[in-house]
């Protein structure tokens, strides 16, 4: 199976500066390697401020990493070229409502991925965007709608559209499910798992509910102060966690 990502001792600082003298140096990410194939789900587990939002960050461009290699389909990663991977690799954020723009109506803002992104003209954009709200379950007409007329599952479709309406190979879910009640939680669920069964889309997903990681990750990844605490198939990491801070995630100790 082709590895669609790789990193290799991915190292992230951050430096907070505490009045005019002191300046706190934060290892958000401390050596981080791993893999990720195409059509598979891969965790991050970890307590508050372990390092995996930053994690997804420098993936996606929004950080730069100090140190260590970012390989796409075999190809390095580099700040230079992060318009070209930004469609491989999209963000679905946590919270649908605050990352759509409330004045803007859904198949405008589809447009713009399109225009910003794409050589595709008028005629292909429509289409596209007609494509990918159907794809996430939303019908034609809502293109002429304001994310407000919509409920929290259908807006985390549409964010899901918007992430999707490139093609990536690889979607990042960070907490993007949380929010979420659980019956619309097993609906986007059911749907992503849809779509990586069509699509070959590999998932990084990142949470801190356990019963989803088991649900639908093959790969986890455990994470404290920065650092890869323990690492393996999902279903004997989470029946045998080795490590204390597995463990303690889990509730066991
Ligand atoms: N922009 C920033 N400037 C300074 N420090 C930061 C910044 N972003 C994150 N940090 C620090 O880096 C560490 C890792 O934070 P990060 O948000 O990646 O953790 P996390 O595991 O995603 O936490 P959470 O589950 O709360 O989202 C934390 O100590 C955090 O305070």
């Amino acid at each position: 199976m082709s590895c669609l990502l790789e990193v290799t001792a991915l190292c992230k600082t951050y430096r907070k500066q505490h009045g005019l003298f002191r300046q706190e140096t934060i290892k958000a990410l401390e050596n981080i390697s791993f893999q990720l194939h195409a059509g598979k789900t891969l965790a991050i587990v970890g307590e508050t401020g372990s390092g995996k939002s930053t994690l997804a960050k420098v993936l996606v461009g929004i950080e730069q990493p100090d140190q260590g290699e970012i390989r796409l389909a075999g190809k390095v990663v580099t700040m230079t070229n992060y318009r070209k991977y930004n469609h491989v690799i999209r963000y679905l954020f946590q919270d649908a409502e605050r990352a759509l723009n409330p004045s803007q109506k859904i198949g405008d803002m589809l447009t713009d991925v399109l225009r910003f992104s794409t050589v595709l003209d008028n005629l292909q954009r429509q289409q596209k965007v007609l494509e990918s709200l159907q794809q996430v379950g939303l019908m034609d007409e809502h293109i002429d709608f304001y994310p407000h007329m919509f409920s929290a599952g259908q807006q985390q479709r549409i964010a899901l559209a918007r992430a999707l309406i490139l093609d990536p190979k690889l979607l990042i879910l960070d907490e993007a499910l949380t929010v979420l009640d659980p019956t619309l939680r097993a609906q986007i669920v059911n749907l992503l798992l849809e779509l990586q069964q069509q699509k070959g889309l590999a998932y990084l997903l990142i949470s801190k509910n356990l019963r989803l990681v088991r649900h639908i990750s093959d790969h986890c990844i455990v994470m404290q102060h920065g650092q890869v605490v323990e690492s393996g198939p999902t279903e004997q990491l989470l029946t045998q966690p080795q490590h204390a801070h597995t463990r303690k995630l889990m509730g066991m100790s």
